[in-house]
């Protein structure tokens, strides 16, 4: 029998997000989240595929380790367990890579220890991929199992775009640079939108806006990464949800000295209590939508502060590129919010950015342009499909589809 499953592993700092797919057609068998691991009220969901019913598990879970043992019994229990001969490999998304991992890499102990080595630039984040790849490997120590960088993208990047302009030996000596994130998301979604035009990925500029509970811009030039919003941690660029993109670095020292307030305190302000939520309680776009229709003015400012940034970038990806084939929104908000796909290009005629209004607020699954008719530049919105890169990746790095 040859093995055409992937398990795609996506452990985030308190959710494991899963899916298995049969590669032959790309469908889903199961996919599931595991949310507020370490909480009191965690919770499992696992949507079986084909059809099946949804089963939840409530109640604590304790840790990543957990969370994965228990991922693993819901798969057991549609038939689909982790022993099945069928599956060919693990892919698990690791957010950090940092400059040395530049494509997607077969795990074994060198590389486990680089990505603890990456710890310190990625607080948030390796820590829980670590803790779910070494938990996946203690339950199938043969299987190959596959990391795959949400750095890897952006390792293009041009020294230029890729630095800060602060001394460079001290950079250096801290591994202090701009990394960028979410890159699987801009890889897909760039290469999507060039299929959308009906062009090959090396002929087309793309400005890739991802804009999830964790939101980042890119610019792609001829299917590579040129400059990317997120830094050496996922916390600059954009307004987030909870995290407040860029900051006068000065805002730290003051909130220190002035504030009284410890860096700790500090780290755990501008990624948590900050953004959307920070602004005005509200992290969900919808949420704050609704607020707004109700005249609530302190929704309303955090729609036009996220609104200013985003256009901001918009306007600086524009002008790194020089010419702008495509302006794609993508993940949770840039698939599902039409005002603010709306806002963020309004008044950028000039640029040769407009959205038609009844193509913008259609209701439409897949990829699909939003632009008018003969439009200078597409706009479009092209849904994101993560754990599908992550899989694909997976895939061929193990050979499969050559069997
Ligand atoms: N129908 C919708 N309208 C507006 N915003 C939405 C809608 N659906 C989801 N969102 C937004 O998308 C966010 C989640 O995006 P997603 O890409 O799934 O994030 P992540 O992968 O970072 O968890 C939610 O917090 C919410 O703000
Ligand atoms: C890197 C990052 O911000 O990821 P997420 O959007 O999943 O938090
Ligand atoms: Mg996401």
């Amino acid at each position: 029998m040859t093995a055409t499953r992937v398990l795609v592993i996506n452990s985030g700092s308190s959710s494991v997000k899963y899916q298995l797919l049969d590669m032959r057609d790309h469908s889903r068998l199961a996919v599931g989240l595991v949310e507020r691991i370490g909480e009191r009220s965690s919770r499992l969901r696992h949507t079986p595929g084909r059809g099946g019913e949804v089963r939840e598990r409530t109640g604590p879970i304790a840790d990543h380790a957990s969370a994965l043992k228990s991922v693993a019994e819901e798969l057991a229990a549609d038939g689909l367990g982790l022993d099945s001969p069928e599956l060919a490999a693990i892919g698990h998304r690791v957010v950090h890579g940092g400059k040395r991992f530049t494509e997607p890499t077969v795990i074994d102990e060198p590389v486990l220890k680089e990505i603890e080595r990456l710890i310190p630039v990625a607080p948030l984040h390796n820590p829980a991929n670590l803790t779910g790849i070494r938990t996946a490997l203690a339950l199938r120590p043969d299987l190959p199992q596959v990391a795959v960088f949400d750095t890897a993208f952006h390792t293009t990047m041009p020294e230029a775009a890729a630095r800060y302009a602060i001394d460079v030996e001290t950079a250096d000596a801290h591994r202090v640079r701009r990394y960028g994130f979410h890159g699987t998301s801009h890889a897909y979604v760039s290469r999507e939108t060039a299929k959308l035009l009906g062009r090959a990925p090396q002929e087309v500029n793309v400005i890739v806006l991802h804009l999830g509970n964790g939101a980042s811009a890119s610019a792609v030039r001829g299917g590579r990464c040129v400059d990317t919003s997120m830094g050496l941690t996922p916390l600059e660029g954009l307004v987030m949800g909870t995290r407040s993109g860029d900051v006068d670095p000065a805002v730290v020292f003051h909130l220190k000295r002035v504030g009284g307030m410890s860096a700790d305190e500090i780290d755990v302000l501008l990624n948590t209590r900050s953004g959307l939520v920070g602004l005005c309680g509200d992290n969900d776009m919808r949420e704050i939508r609704r607020r707004i229709d109700e005249g609530d003015e302190r929704a309303q400012l955090a729609f036009d502060v996220y609104i200013h940034r985003l256009k901001k970038y918009i306007g600086a990806y524009y002008a790194v590129l020089g010419r702008v084939d495509a302006v794609v929104f993508t993940a949770g908000v840039g698939e599902n919010a039409a005002p603010v796909r709306e806002a963020a290009l309004a008044g950028l005629e000039g640029l040769g950015l407009e959205v038609d209004p009844a193509l913008n607020t259609a209701r439409a699954d897949g990829p699909r342009v939003i632009s008018p008719e003969g439009a200078r530049v597409v706009v479009a919105v092209v849904p994101t499909d993560e754990e599908l890169e992550i899989a694909t990746q997976t895939y061929a790095l193990v050979g499969g589809g050559s069997a």
